[in-house]
């Protein structure tokens, strides 16, 4: 690599002390403006960068990664899912990929346990009440009535840092953990957590009052909860979702919400963000999905911290050495 400092290019606003800490070090393009970059703006900085800084919003697929110049050699993206990335077409013109790990998982894991205990307790249909004017009568013994979630059984799929960081939020609420995941977790984390490991993932959504999702989204999960897995829960289960919003069949949730056949759902991330089905935003309206705008990792905390591990992974990699959260091949 020549001496002269890589040129960064970043597509979105960075916390202030990221981007200060990025003109520091780098010769960095910093986005002016807060919007998703435009296409012809992405090519021109796939051309010209020696790294991009990309985020979910950014779509990277193999037609504009093949329009790459030849310093392109590391994306190192700001977030940790990299499922709008074509990470395969990135390492075949040997770009390596990096993301955030770890930094954000007890921030998501709040959240999740948030739209669980909102959806559960009718948070945000509650929290309109007083605003709008409509608290005339007070207290009263049948109003606003929602469902306990001690003693119900969570079923987490994907049992990776966010689910076990949920697993263990959840427990101190009485929740009973279930999990299905590729792999069962080590019996160690299995006995701490007192989870029950279901290898069939049908099985486990026909007995559990709540599912909530925490994989990754890959070709393998790509609507891992179809219509016909959805329609085994039982009618008074809730669905949460923080995850990727194309692990969920997003018509069939809402269909199936409302027919009575599923009872309600929490939702912060969606399949055609920032579009959010005029469905669910009608049974949000409704009371019976309460929708948040993609916030699992939205703490100043969470934010400062994946733009340390960007300028990290960017340092090791112009230093010659492996950044430390490269996707490798085995991951995808
Ligand atoms: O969704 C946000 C992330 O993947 O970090």
């Amino acid at each position: 690599m020549s001496k002269r400092k890589p040129l960064v290019v970043v597509t979105r606003r960075l916390p202030d002390a990221v981007e200060t800490r990025m003109r520091e070090l780098f010769d960095v393009r910093l986005s002016s403006d807060d919007a998703p970059m435009a296409a012809e703006t992405m090519a021109a900085a796939l051309r010209d960068a020696d790294v991009l800084v990309p985020t979910v919003t950014d779509e990277i697929d193999a037609g504009l990664i093949a329009q790459a110049g030849p310093n392109l050699r590391l994306i190192a993206n700001f977030g940790n899912g990299v499922d709008h990335i074509d990470v395969a077409a990135a390492l075949e013109r040997g770009i390596t990929v990096t993301n955030t790990p770890g930094v954000l998982t007890e921030d998501t894991a709040d959240m999740t346990m948030a739209l669980i205990l909102a959806v559960a307790r009718r948070v945000a249909e509650g929290a309109r009440i007083i605003p709008d004017d409509e608290w005339t009568t007070g207290w009263s013994p049948t109003w606003m009535l929602g469902r306990r979630i001690t003693g119900k059984r969570l079923g987490i799929v994907g049992m990776g840092r966010i689910g076990q960081a949920l697993a263990k939020r959840a427990r101190a609420f009485g929740l009973q953990i279930h999990y299905h995941n590729r792999r069962r977790v080590p019996a160690a984390i299995e006995g701490a957590l007192d989870a029950t490991y279901w290898e069939s993932l049908d099985q486990m959504l026909a007995r559990v009052d709540i599912v909530s999702v925490n994989c990754p989204h890959t070709p393998a999960t790509y609507h891992l909860l179809s219509a016909r897995r959805l329609k085994l829960l039982k009618p008074e289960a809730v669905v949460v979702n923080t995850a990727r919003g194309e692990v969920i069949d997003e018509n069939a949730l809402a269909r199936l919400i409302e027919g009575g056949e599923i009872s309600a759902a929490g939702l912060d991330v969606f399949e055609q963000e920032p579009a959010v089905s005029p469905r669910l935003v009608k049974l949000a309206r409704q009371g019976k999905v309460v929708l948040l705008p993609h916030m699992g990792s939205a703490t100043y905390e969470s934010r400062i911290d994946m733009g340390e591990k960007v300028i990290i992974n960017i340092k090791t990699f112009m230093d010659g050495h492996r950044p430390p959260d490269r996707i490798l091949p085995s991951m995808l």
